[in-house]
C-alpha cells in the first residue's frame, strides 16, 4: 500500500533543467489530484549516480566536476573531513536540521535533475530518507526534523529557489570579482542563498544566521569556505543595516530597465520584458509579488465518494485547520495553512478529498458535464479535471481520458479507484493526434487541457519561472494547435470542445483560439457566462482566472460550440 500510495503522490516539482521540452510538457501538472503544500518538497529517492549522470546541462563543466567530487566525496576526503562511509550515523548536533536539509535539497534540486515532490506524504516522519541524502552529501546526519524544522525547510527552499536571480545579484555584488561568484562550489552557493534568504527576505537574527552557515560550510566542507562565508555574510548584515543593500536602480532604456525589474523580483528578463509588453509595468510587478508569495490551496470534497463539502468542513474543525468556503465552487474549501495537517490525517490518502486549485475547477464548470454524457479530456493526466468531471456524473455516462504520459494515466487510474469513480473512467494511453486519426467515435463534449506554458500559476511552482525558454514558447504554440486541430475530429456535430490552459500569455490562450476559429469556421464560441460567475468572463466570452485580480491561479478556458 505504501508503494501505492507514493506514487499516487505525483512529482509536481520536477526540475526541469535536463529535460527536452516534450519531456516537460509530459512531466506538466498544474491539478494533480493528490497535489499538496507547495513548498513541502521532498526529494525523491534517486541514488547519487543519477545525480552524477544528470549534472551535465544546467551547469558549466566546473561545477559538474566539482558535483561530482562532492557525491562522491573525492573533495571531502582530500579536505580533511569526512568520508561519508566511514562515518555511517555521524550524528552532528551543532548544525541546524533545517539548514542541513535545505542545502542538501536545494543541492539536488539544481544539480540533480532530482524530483522534488510538492507533497511530503508521510509529514514529519518523511524527513527520515532524507537524513541519508544529507549523510552522503554533507558527511554527517543532523537530529530528525521536528514540525518547526519542516516548515523552515519549506520556506527556505522555496525561497531560495524563487528568489534566486535577486539573491545572486546580492551574493556576486559582495564577493570579490564575478570570477570568485561563477568558481563558487554549488554546496557553497547554497549556503549562501540559504544564508541571504533568511537574513534579507525572513528577517532572522542575522548574527545567529551567519554562525550557522559558517559552521555548516565548516564542516560541510572545510574552514575555508566557513571563512568565505562569514565575510560575505557579515557584509549584507552590515549593508543591511545601513539599509543599503546593492540593488539595481530602475533607469535607462526599456531593456535595462527591464533586467533591473527581473532581478528585483528575480524572474528571467524575458518574461519581464513579456509581460510589460502584454499588462503595462504596473500589472507585472504586481503579477510577479503574486508569483512570489506563498500559495494557498484548495480541496475539494470527492462527492463521488459521498464525501461532502459539509463533511470535508467538520473534518478540518476537527482537526483545528482554518479554511473558507470558496465563493466559486460549491465543492470547493479554501485554506493557507495546515497542509501538512490534511496530509497526516490521512483525507488525501484516503481520497476524500483532492488538492485542486479552484481556477482548474472552474474550468470544469466551464465544461459543464451531466450525468449520462460520453466525455473525452485529451489530455487526462494526473487527472484532476477528469475526476472532478467524473464526481459529477452521478454514476451515468464516461470520462474516456486520454495521454501520451503512461506513467502519469497510472496515477489517473488509481486515483480514479480510489474516489470511486472508476466505473466512469476509461484511461487511454496514446498520443491525441494519433489516437484522434484512428478513432471513429464522437464525444458530446471535449476537453483539451494542453500541455503550455503554465506561466499562470508560478506562485505554487517555485522552479517553473528559470525552467522556462522564451525558445519553448513557439514550439507549445505550434503543438497547441496541432492538438486542437486533433480535438476537433473528436467533436460531435452540437458538441462542445472546451480548449484549456494554466497561463496567462495571450499567445497561448486567445491567439491559439482565433487561429483555430480562422481554420475551423464550423465552430463558434459559446460564452462562458452561464457556467462561471461575471467576474471570470472577458470580453470575448472566454474564461479567464487572473493572479493579481482574483487571487487564484491564472487559467484559461474557450468553449465552442460545433455546429
Ligand atoms: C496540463 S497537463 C494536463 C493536466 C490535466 N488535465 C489535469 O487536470 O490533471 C498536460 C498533459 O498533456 C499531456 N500531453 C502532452 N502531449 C500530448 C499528446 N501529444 N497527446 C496526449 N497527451 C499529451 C501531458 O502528458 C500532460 O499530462
Amino acid at each position: 500500500m505504501e508503494g501505492t500510495i507514493s506514487r499516487l503522490y505525483s512529482p509536481l516539482f520536477l526540475s526541469h533543467s535536463n529535460l527536452s521540452l516534450s519531456e516537460k510538457l509530459q512531466s506538466q501538472s498544474t491539478s494533480s489530484p493528490l497535489m499538496a503544500d507547495a513548498f513541502s518538497f521532498r526529494v525523491r529517492a534517486i541514488n547519487s549516480s543519477v545525480i552524477r549522470d544528470k549534472v551535465s546541462i544546467s551547469r558549466p563543466l566546473k561545477f559538474v566536476k566539482r558535483a561530482r567530487q562532492e557525491n562522491s566525496g573525492v573533495s571531502r576526503k582530500k579536505e580533511g573531513p569526512q568520508n561519508p562511509a566511514k562515518n555511517k550515523h555521524k550524528l552532528n548536533l551543532e548544525i541546524s536540521p533545517h539548514r542541513a536539509v535545505s542545502a542538501v535539497r536545494l543541492m539536488r534540486i539544481e544539480l540533480g535533475g532530482a524530483f522534488a515532490d510538492l507533497l511530503n506524504e508521510k509529514g514529519k516522519g518523511s524527513g527520515d530518507n532524507e537524513m541519508g541524502y544529507v549523510e552522503r552529501t554533507l558527511g554527517f546526519c543532523t537530529r530528525d526534523l521536528d514540525d518547526r524544522d519542516l516548515r523552515l525547510v519549506t520556506e527556505v527552499v522555496g525561497g531560495a529557489i524563487r528568489w534566486r536571480r535577486f539573491l545572486d545579484h546580492l551574493i556576486v555584488s559582495l564577493c570579490h570579482d564575478e570570477k570568485t561568484f561563477r568558481n563558487m562550489e554549488p554546496l557553497l552557493l547554497q549556503i549562501l542563498r540559504i544564508g541571504f534568504y533568511e537574513i534579507v527576505k525572513l528577517d532572522m537574527p542575522p548574527y545567529a544566521v551567519v554562525d550557522e552557515n559558517v559552521r555548516l560550510a565548516k564542516i560541510a566542507l572545510r574552514p575555508g569556505a566557513g571563512n568565505m562565508v562569514n565575510g560575505i555574510l557579515r557584509k549584507l548584515v552590515l549593508l543591511k543595516e545601513k539599509n543599503s543593500l546593492p540593488l539595481p536602480i530602475l533607469e535607462g532604456d526599456d531593456r535595462t530597465r527591464a533586467r533591473a525589474l527581473a532581478t528585483l523580483h528575480s524572474h528571467p528578463v524575458w518574461m519581464v520584458r513579456r509581460w510589460i509588453k502584454y499588462l503595462g509595468q504596473e500589472e507585472a510587478e504586481r503579477l510577479m509579488m503574486w508569483n512570489n508569495s506563498a500559495p494557498s490551496f484548495s480541496l475539494r470534497a470527492n462527492t463521488g465518494k459521498g464525501f461532502t463539502r459539509a463533511d470535508l468542513v467538520m473534518r478540518l474543525n476537527m482537526l483545528k485547520v482554518p479554511h473558507e468556503l470558496s465563493m466559486h465552487l460549491d465543492d470547493f474549501v479554501r485554506i493557507t495553512t495546515g497542509m501538512q495537517i490534511v496530509i497526516q490525517a490521512g483525507l488525501l490518502k484516503e481520497g476524500l478529498c483532492s488538492v485542486q486549485d479552484e481556477s482548474a475547477g472552474m474550468v470544469v464548470s466551464v465544461m459543464d458535464p451531466q450525468p449520462g454524457e460520453n466525455i473525452v479530456d485529451c489530455c487526462a493526466a494526473p487527472g484532476g479535471k477528469s475526476l472532478f468531471m467524473a464526481s459529477r456524473l452521478s454514476g451515468r455516462g464516461m470520462v474516456s481520458a486520454v495521454d501520451v504520459n503512461e506513467g502519469r494515466l497510472r496515477i489517473l487510474k488509481e486515483t480514479a479507484k480510489l474516489h470511486e469513480v472508476e466505473d466512469v473512467v476509461t484511461t487511454i494511453h496514446a498520443d491525441l493526434r494519433i489516437f484522434a486519426e484512428k478513432n471513429t467515435v464522437k464525444f458530446d463534449k471535449v476537453l483539451l487541457d494542453v500541455p503550455c506554458s503554465g506561466l499562470g500559476v508560478l506562485s505554487k511552482r517555485a522552479d517553473l519561472r528559470w525552467n522556462r525558454r522564451l525558445e519553448d514558447m513557439e514550439e507549445l504554440n505550434n503543438l497547441q494547435d496541432e492538438l486542437l486541430d486533433a480535438a476537433l475530429t473528436l467533436t460531435k456535430a452540437g458538441g462542445i470542445l472546451v480548449y484549456s490552459t494554466c497561463s496567462i500569455d495571450p499567445e497561448e490562450n486567445e491567439e491559439r483560439v482565433a487561429a483555430f476559429l480562422q481554420r475551423h469556421p464550423e465552430f463558434r464560441i459559446d460564452p462562458a457566462d452561464r457556467y462561471v460567475p461575471p467576474a471570470f468572463v472577458t470580453e470575448s466570452g472566454f474564461y479567464f482566472s487572473n493572479p493579481v485580480k482574483h487571487s487564484l491561479d491564472g487559467s484559461f478556458a474557450a468553449r465552442l460550440i460545433r455546429s
